[in-house]
């Protein structure tokens, strides 16, 4: 019988879903569809079938196509959800919030109907609204609509960690918990080097300044690039989680999940740490939290309250 190779969907094929795809491609996590809007059909052909060229130099041997035709997408294991539109130097993630919902709302009545049995992740911004958007519309489990940011926010946080020490980022540990906006809290007590305690191996000051610059870390790239938002490590941190899933690796990953009791907080997507396997969010772990670290948590659990009450869906 025929091997039957994985199917991910990635819907948006502009800097974070394209990215996405060819990562996925290279690491051959499966066949990819890289689907966008009926006005950009060609384009999204075109950038698939660039792709696909890069096969031989890369090695790899999963299919891409480009398309706008849901039907391209049935069947699909995965669907990412990167549609939407971007945030320009001076805005605010919240600031998509409408737009991007109708976006959002409309793909996920494609992905109910045709990848009925898919697990979704979600990427356009603001995420922890635009996850209870997905969620609300498709009708899924909640194991199976899933919100990336934790992996994102937490490579930001140990990419400053590794460069604050002059270590290998692959022996720095740590996770941010929370809404992906200004309030995130990277958890310092939970965060180590090698094993030690950063609080051992960096002054408080310091410390300080790198949750900062974490917390705005997707402010900074906005105001580099002038023009949009990040891509390469956004795509990086999807793929992270794509692949936690189709190997079933049981990997544990912050990601954006339906809270119902866990923290003291209900009803609400928000970042926490899961495991993450060929069910999707398989767990949440609940951590014991100092009173300044639950007192952060809810700052930014209010910070997302105050979006999704502004969403029309
Ligand atoms: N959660 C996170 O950590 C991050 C979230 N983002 C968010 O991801 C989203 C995408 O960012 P980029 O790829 O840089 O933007 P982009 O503008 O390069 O690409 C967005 C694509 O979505 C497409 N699109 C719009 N409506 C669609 C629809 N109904 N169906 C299919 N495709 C549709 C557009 O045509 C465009 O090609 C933004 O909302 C951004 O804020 C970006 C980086 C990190
Ligand atoms: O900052 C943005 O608008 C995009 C994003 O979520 C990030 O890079 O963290």
């Amino acid at each position: 019988m025929a091997i039957q190779r994985k199917k991910i969907t990635v819907v948006g094929a502009g800097f974070t879903g394209a990215t996405t795809a060819f990562l996925l491609a290279q690491k051959e996590l499966g066949d990819v569809v890289l689907l966008d809007i009926p006005q950009l059909e060609n384009p999204t052909k075109g950038k698939a079938l660039d792709m696909l060229e890069a096969s031989p130099v890369q090695g790899f041997d999963s299919n891409i196509v480009g398309t706008s035709n849901y039907e391209d997408a049935a069947g699909s294991d995965i669907v990412i959800i990167t549609a939407g539109i971007a945030r320009k130097p001076g805005m605010s993630r919240d600031d998509l919030v409408n737009t991007n919902a109708g976006i959002v709302k409309s793909v996920c009545e494609n992905v109910k109907k045709h990848c009925p049995d898919s697990i979704v992740i979600i990427l356009s911004n603001p995420v922890d609204a635009m996850t209870y958007v997905a969620y609300e519309t498709l009708g899924f489990p909640k194991s199976r609509v899933i919100g990336q940011s934790g992996v994102l926010d937490t490579a930001r946080y140990c990419t400053f960690i590794a460069q604050e020490l002059n270590v290998s980022v692959e022996d720095v540990r740590g996770f941010v918990l929370g809404g992906h906006g200004d309030d995130m809290v990277p958890l310092v007590r939970y965060s180590n080097v090698g094993g030690i305690p950063i609080e051992k191996l960096i002054s408080a000051e310091r410390i300080e300044a790198i949750v900062k610059r974490t917390r705005t870390g997707g402010g900074e790239i906005v105001n580099l690039l002038g023009n949009g938002s990040a891509y390469y490590a956004p795509a990086a941190s999807l793929v992270q989680m794509a692949e936690a899933i189709i190997k079933d690796k049981k990997r544990i990953i912050p990601a954006i999940a339906l809270l119902e009791g866990e923290y003291g907080y209900d009803n609400l997507f928000m970042g926490v740490p899961t495991l993450l396997g060929g069910e999707g969010i398989e767990k949440i772990f609940v951590l014991e939290l100092l009173d300044e670290e639950k007192a952060a948590l809810d700052k930014s659990a209010d910070a997302v309250r105050s979006v999704i009450k502004i969403v029309t869906i």
